[in-house]
C-alpha cells in the first residue's frame, strides 16, 4: 500500500501539529509497523505476580534471540505506565509463529487474554483512565464505553483493593454507557471476565444522558431523593480516529480534510453533559484517537466557553515518563477537497467565495478561539506517533474552577445547541477505536472477539442463563403492572427489549437454601440480591448489586435508562441438579465475590495432581483421584462445591498464589466449572502445556 495521501499532509501541515523538523520523523513513525502492547489486568495482586513471571521467566528467555541472522528484541516495559504493568514489543508476525520461544510467548498472551489476566491494548488507549485517577469510592461514568477497553481499567481501580482470589465490593459505581446495543452487548461479554458488582451498562445517547435519581441520607429527614453526580467521567468520544493511522491502513486511501467537521457538534454536545453531570470535585477526561484540533482544542474551547465554570487542568506532573506536545492555540479547518485550502478564523471563511452549501458545513465552534491561550488550551496533551512509537492521541483533564471553595453550588444547565444529534452531512462514519466504522458492528464484533473476549464453555456451562434476557418480549409486569411494552412506550422507548432487574427479598427460600448450601455469613448482602427476567422469581441466575447500584436500580425507570445490565452474577440454576436441594451452583466469575462471606469449613482442599484430573478430562470420575481428595469428594453431597489450592511447585511450573475454583459434584464424578479457555491458560501456567480436552484437540492428540 502507498503510505501517501497528499490532502493528509497538506492539512496536518496546515495545522502545524509538529514543527517543521519533525515532520519527516512523525511521518516515518505512521508509516511503521505499531508495536504490540499489552497490559497486565485484574488485581493488583495476581497483576503483580503474573509481571513478575514476565520479567524473570519471559523476558530472559526472549532476550539474545536470532532469527533469520537478525537479534529479536524482548519485551519492554512502557516506562509510563504505573507500577511497570504495561508492555511492548515488535516481532512480526512470522517471528511469533516460527521461533520457538515467541510462538511460546504468544500461546501464553493468547491465554492470559482470554482469561482476563492480561489485556491486549494500544499503549495511548491505556491513558485515559490514568488521568482520571479513579478510586474505590469514586461514581464513574465511562460515556462512550464500548467496546469497553477502558471501561476495563476503570473497573480494576474501583477494585484497587481487591486480593488475588477474593473481589472486594467497592462503595463506588461505574456506569459504562454506549448508544449502540450491540456493543454495548460486546462490552458486556468482556467485562464478564471482571465481575464487579459496582457495574451498570446503559445505552443511551451520551449527549443526551438523563439525570439519575438517589435516595441521600439527609440529616434531619431520613433521606431523600437527589440527582446522582459522578466523580469522574470518561468521554472517550467517537471520532474521525486518524491518530490509529499505523494499525488503520485504510485510512491512507480513505482520509479527508472534513473527517472531522460533523463530529465536532456532537463532541460537544456530549462533553458538556458530562460537565452537567459532574461533582462539584470531580475530573473529566476527554479524549479522542484524533489528531484533528477540530475534534480537539476546537471541542474543548467550545465548551469551556458554553460552561466557564470549567477549566483545563496542567497534567504535566502526572506520568511524568510520558512524552508528550501540548494541546494547539491556532489550527485552520477546511472543507476543501480539490485545493485542500483551509482557513484560519470563521471570519476569514466566511468572506472566502466557497459554495454557501460548503459554508453551511463549519461554524465558529470549529475555529480557533480568540481567547485560546486564556482557556489555557496548551495544557491540552497531543501524543504522536514518533514520540514513543505510539499510536496518535490526544487527552484533555478538566475539572471545575471552584472544586475547592465553599458549599456545591449547581452549575446552571446551559441550553445546548439546537444540532441534530447525527453527525451532519459533512461526517464520515465516526472511527472506533477497534477500527471498524461505526455502524459496521457485525465486523466489530467479530474483530474484537477474534482478539479478545472467550467462549463460554457450553459443555458443562450455562448456555440457559446467556438466553434470559432474549425473553424480554413475554407480556408479563413490572413492581407497577405495566407490561413490559407499556414501559418502554411510557419512556419513547419503543425498541428497547431488555428485562428489568428485582431484588429478591432476603426471606425467598431458594436464596435462603443457597446461602446454607454454601453457609454464606450473616453479613453477606442478601437483600442485595437480585434476578433478571420480569416474573421477578430466581428461576435461572442470580446477581450481586452493591448499595449504590441497588439504590439506582429501585429509584429509576429501568427502561429509561436502558439498562442494559447490573452488578455480576454470582449463581445460576444447573439444570442437572434436579433433586439435589440447592439447584444453584457458583459461578468461577461469582466466586470471587462470595469468597469473603464464606465459611471456610464450605471450601474443600485440593492438591495440583487432583487439578491436573479435573483439567485433563469433562467429567473425572471420584473414584479417578487420590486419597485424601478422593474421599473428602466422595463424602460430599452432590451439588456446587468450592476447592481451594495452596502454592506449590509443579515440575514445569507453579502455582504461586491461593487458587480457588467451583465444582459441580454429580453421582460418580465432579466438574470444574470454569471457562474451558480458562483452563488451557490455567493448564499452561500451571503444568507447562495445555492438558485440557480442548489443548489435545488443538495439537491433535485427541
Ligand atoms: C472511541 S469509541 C469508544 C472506545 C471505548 N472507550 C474503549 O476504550 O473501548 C466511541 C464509542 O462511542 C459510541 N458512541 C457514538 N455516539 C455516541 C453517543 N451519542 N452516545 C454514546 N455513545 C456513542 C460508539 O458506539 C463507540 O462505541
Amino acid at each position: 500500500m502507498d503510505m501517501v495521501n497528499e490532502r493528509f499532509f497538506a492539512y496536518y501541515k496546515a495545522q502545524n501539529i509538529v514543527p517543521e523538523e519533525n515532520w519527516s520523523a512523525f511521518l516515518a513513525a505512521i508509516r511503521s509497523h505499531l508495536p504490540t502492547t499489552f497490559r497486565v489486568a485484574g488485581s493488583r495482586q495476581t497483576a503483580t505476580t503474573l509481571n513478575a513471571a514476565i520479567q524473570e521467566i519471559h523476558v530472559p528467555a526472549l532476550s539474545n534471540i536470532d532469527f533469520e541472522e537478525q537479534r529479536i528484541p524482548p519485551p519492554v516495559q512502557l516506562p509510563w505506565y504505573p507500577d511497570g504493568l504495561a508492555w511492548q514489543f515488535n516481532v512480526p508476525k512470522k517471528i511469533l509463529r516460527k521461533q520457538p520461544e515467541f510462538k511460546k510467548f504468544h500461546s501464553f498472551l493468547v491465554h492470559e487474554t482470554e482469561t482476563g489476566n492480561i489485556s491486549r491494548q494500544e499503549a495511548v488507549s491505556m491513558l485515559p483512565p490514568l488521568f482520571l485517577d479513579v478510586q474505590p469510592h469514586h461514581k464513574v461514568i465511562d460515556m462512550c464505553a464500548a467496546p469497553g477497553s477502558k471501561t476495563a481499567q476503570l473497573l480494576e481501580a474501583l477494585h484497587a483493593q481487591d486480593t488475588a482470589t477474593a473481589t472486594s465490593i467497592p462503595s463506588g459505581l461505574l456506569i459504562a454507557n454506549d448508544n449502540d446495543h450491540k456493543r454495548t452487548h460486546l462490552l458486556i461479554h468482556q467485562s464478564a471476565r471482571l465481575p464487579s458488582p459496582a457495574l451498570m451498562v446503559t445505552n443511551l445517547d451520551a449527549s443526551n444522558y438523563p439525570s439519575i435519581k438517589i435516595s441521600q441520607p439527609t440529616k434531619t429527614e431520613g433521606s431523600k431523593l437527589g440527582t446522582l453526580q459522578f466523580d469522574r467521567i470518561l468521554c472517550d468520544v467517537p471520532c474521525s480516529g486518524d491518530g490509529t493511522i499505523r494499525k488503520n491502513i485504510g485510512i491512507w486511501k480513505s482520509w479527508q480534510p472534513g473527517d472531522g467537521n460533523g463530529l465536532h457538534g456532537l463532541q460537544v454536545r456530549i462533553l458538556q453533559r458530562a460537565m452537567n453531570l459532574l461533582t462539584r470535585d470531580g475530573r473529566i477526561v476527554y479524549s479522542t484517537c484524533s489528531l484533528n484540533p477540530v475534534e480537539n482544542e476546537a471541542v474543548i474551547a467550545e465548551a469551556l466557553k458554553l460552561n466557564p465554570a470549567f477549566q483545563l487542568v496542567d497534567a504535566s506532573s502526572m506520568l511524568p515518563e510520558l512524552k508528550r506536545c501540548s494541546g494547539l492555540t491556532t489550527w485552520r479547518p477546511s472543507v476543501d477537497k480539490v485545493s485542500m485550502k483551509s482557513y484560519g478564523s470563521y471570519q476569514e471563511f466566511q468572506a472566502s467565495d466557497l459554495d454557501p452549501n460548503l459554508k453551511a458545513k463549519l461554524n465558529e465552534g470549529h475555529f480557533p478561539p480568540d481567547e485560546a491561550e486564556a482557556l489555557n488550551l496548551p495544557f491540552c496533551m497531543r501524543i504522536y506517533p514518533h514520540l514513543q512509537d505510539s499510536g496518535g492521541f490526544f487527552v484533555a483533564v478538566l475539572e471545575r474552577k471552584d472544586r475547592l471553595l465553599g458549599p456545591e453550588t449547581q452549575i446552571r444547565e446551559k441550553k445546548r445547541e439546537a444540532a441534530p444529534s447525527c453527525p451532519g452531512p459533512e461526517a464520515k462514519r465516526p472511527r472506533l477505536e477497534d477500527g471498524a466504522e461505526l455502524g459496521s458492528s457485525r465486523e466489530a464484533t467479530a474483530a474484537i472477539l477474534e482478539e479478545g473476549p472467550s467462549e463460554v464453555d457450553t459443555t458443562p456451562v450455562d448456555v440457559a442463563a446467556i438466553d434470559e434476557t432474549k425473553t424480554a418480549d413475554s407480556v408479563t409486569s413490572d413492581q407497577g403492572g405495566r407490561t413490559k411494552t407499556e414501559i418502554a412506550k411510557s419512556s419513547g422507548n419503543e425498541s428497547f427489549k431488555e428485562n428489568p432487574y428485582t431484588f429478591l427479598s432476603p426471606d425467598d427460600y431458594i436464596l435462603i437454601s443457597c446461602i446454607e448450601r454454601l453457609k454464606l455469613r450473616a453479613d453477606f448482602p442478601s437483600s442485595n440480591v437480585l434476578v433478571r427476567n420480569p416474573e421477578g422469581e430466581p428461576s435461572r441466575s442470580l446477581y450481586l448489586a452493591n448499595d449504590l447500584v441497588k439504590n439506582i436500580i429501585q429509584h429509576n425507570d429501568y427502561a429509561r435508562l436502558r439498562l442494559t445490565f447490573a452488578g455480576t452474577k454470582i449463581l445460576s440454576k444447573q439444570e442437572g441438579g434436579k433433586g439435589v436441594d440447592a439447584q444453584f451452583r457458583i459461578l468461577g466469575e461469582g466466586l470471587p465475590v462470595v469468597l469473603p462471606y464464606l465459611d471456610p469449613s464450605s471450601v474443600i482442599s485440593g492438591d495440583l495432581a487432583s487439578l491436573k484430573t479435573m483439567i485433563k478430562s469433562y467429567y473425572p470420575l471420584c473414584s479417578s483421584f487420590e486419597d485424601p481428595f478422593k474421599s473428602t469428594i466422595e463424602n460430599k453431597e452432590n451439588g456446587t462445591l468450592i476447592v481451594k489450592f495452596l502454592p506449590e511447585k509443579t515440575d514445569n511450573g507453579s502455582l504461586t498464589h491461593e487458587l480457588v475454583l467451583p465444582l459441580w459434584k454429580s453421582n460418580v464424578s465432579i466438574c470444574l466449572m470454569i471457562d474451558k479457555k480458562a483452563k488451557s491458560a490455567m493448564s499452561s501456567r500451571l503444568f507447562g502445556q495445555d492438558i485440557s480436552p480442548a489443548g489435545r484437540k488443538e495439537e491433535g492428540l485427541e
